[in-house]
């Protein structure tokens, strides 16, 4: 297994409340396989998501990425482990708005030790025209693809997606989900998205489903559904 989650137990406290988070999470991912995790707002998948990605780290339990154990590691080791392992997309896309397209990737291949090319990835993401606009003066679904660029232009072997297509329209969620079913399949990138839309979930090979921070619910898609036909 590539992703393997045991027993994960994380708690926020804020003044003299404790608030149980996540709850025995157990989860796992194949290498190059997709994965949704499912669960209505506040179910705590951001929360799973940020500890798989090394930004917060669980109370109890192991979360082992690869061959490398992140539960136990230093905050110098996770941001080693952030930078060379895993890409990060988010709702709201992320931009730094007064860089241009061309010039938000090259953040990621800057700090890098094996970066694609620029220009090779901006051609993947169809936005080759668009590499001197700024952030502002590009559509949602062309945004996006300029923090799928910035994501994987590091050639991370994990990109974690958090509601990419929650603030995009249906045609261009569409689109969007097909453009990382394509880097999943040309990059071998492992893929892990967590949605509240269950339609989503049909491009998984592995779905689990959350609620109230416990999983309830895990199966395996025999046949997933490509992008261009689920519908919601
Ligand atoms: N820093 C924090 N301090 C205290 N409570 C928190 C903190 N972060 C999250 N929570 C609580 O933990 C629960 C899970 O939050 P989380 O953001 O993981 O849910 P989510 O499923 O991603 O929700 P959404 O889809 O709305 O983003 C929520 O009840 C939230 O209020």
């Amino acid at each position: 297994m590539f992703i393997e989650i045991n027993q994960v137990n994380k708690t926020y406290h804020t003044g003299d409340v404790v608030f149980q988070a996540l709850t025995d999470v157990d989860f796992t991912l194949e290498r190059k396989e997709i994965g949704v995790i499912l669960g209505p707002s506040g179910s705590g998948k951001s929360t799973l998501l940020n500890v798989i990605g090394g930004v917060d780290s669980a109370d109890s339990g192991t979360v082992k990425i690869g061959s490398k154990v992140i539960t136990g590691m230093n905050s110098k080791e996770l941001t080693l482990y952030r930078r060379a392992s895993v890409g990060f997309i988010f709702q709201f896309y992320n931009l730094i708005p007064n860089l241009t397209v061309e010039e938000n990737v090259e953040v990621a291949t800057n700090i890098s030790a094996h970066p694609m090319k620029v220009d090779d990835i901006l051609r993947a993401v169809g936005l080759t025209d668009k590499k001197k606009r700024f952030p502002r003066e590009l559509s949602g679904g062309q945004q996006q693809r300029v923090s799928i660029a910035r994501a994987v232009a590091k050639n991370p072997e994990l990109l974690l997606c958090d509601e990419p297509t929650g603030a995009l329209d249906y045609k261009t969620s569409k689109d969007i989900l097909a453009l990382l079913e394509k880097i999943n399949k040309t990059l071998g990138t492992t893929i892990l998205i967590i949605t509240h839309n269950n339609a989503i979930s049909g491009i998984a090979d592995r779905v689990v489903r959350i609620r109230s921070g416990e999983i309830t619910e895990s199966w395996i898609n025999e046949e997933k559904i490509p992008a261009e036909r689920i519908e919601w």
